[in-house]
C-alpha cells in the first residue's frame, strides 16, 4: 500500500538532512541523490520541503531523469492536498489538438467528394458539349 503524505508533513523535510519534495502530487525523498543530482544540491535544496513539479518540468529533464525519479519515491499526496498543475493544462489543450485531429477524416471525405463531384462535371460537360 502506497503511503499518503500531506503537504504540512513534506513542508517538515526542508533541509540537507532530509529532502523531500513533491512532484506531480507524488512526494519524493531526495536526501540520498543530493550528492549525486547532476544540476547540483543547490538546487535540490532550494526546494526541499516545497511542490517541485514547475521547476522540474521547465528544466526539461530526460527521460532517464523521469525514470530515476521513481527511485526515491515515497509516497502519494493526500487527495486533499492535490493540485492543478500547468503541465495538466497542457495535457488537455493537446487533448483538444486530438479532438480536431478527429475531425480531419470528415474534411478529407469532404474535400474527396468535392473532387470527385468536379470531375464527375468536367467528363459530363465533355461528352454534352
Ligand atoms: C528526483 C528528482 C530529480 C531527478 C531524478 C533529477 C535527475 C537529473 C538528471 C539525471 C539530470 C541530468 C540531465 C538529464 O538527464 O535530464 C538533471 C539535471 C538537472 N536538474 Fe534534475 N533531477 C531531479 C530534480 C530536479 C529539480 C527539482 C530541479 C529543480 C530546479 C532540478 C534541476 C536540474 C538542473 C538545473 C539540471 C541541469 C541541467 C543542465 O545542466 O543541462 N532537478 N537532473
Amino acid at each position: 500500500m502506497t503511503v499518503k503524505l500531506t503537504r504540512k508533513e513534506v513542508e517538515e523535510h526542508n533541509n540537507n538532512k532530509s529532502c523531500w519534495f513533491i512532484i506531480g502530487n507524488k512526494v519524493y525523498d531526495v536526501t540520498k541523490f543530493l550528492d549525486e543530482h547532476p544540476g547540483g544540491c543547490e538546487v535540490l535544496l532550494e526546494q526541499a520541503g516545497h511542490d517541485a513539479t514547475e521547476t522540474f518540468e521547465d528544466v526539461g529533464h530526460s527521460s532517464d531523469a523521469r525514470q530515476m525519479k521513481e527511485d526515491y519515491l515515497v509516497g502519494d499526496l493526500v487527495e486533499e492536498d492535490h493540485q492543478k498543475y500547468s503541465y495538466d493544462r497542457k495535457a488537455t489543450s493537446n487533448a483538444s489538438k486530438t479532438e480536431k485531429t478527429d475531425t480531419q477524416p470528415l474534411q478529407d471525405k469532404l474535400i474527396l467528394g468535392g473532387l470527385i463531384a468536379a470531375i464527375v462535371a468536367l467528363i459530363y460537360y465533355l461528352f454534352t458539349a
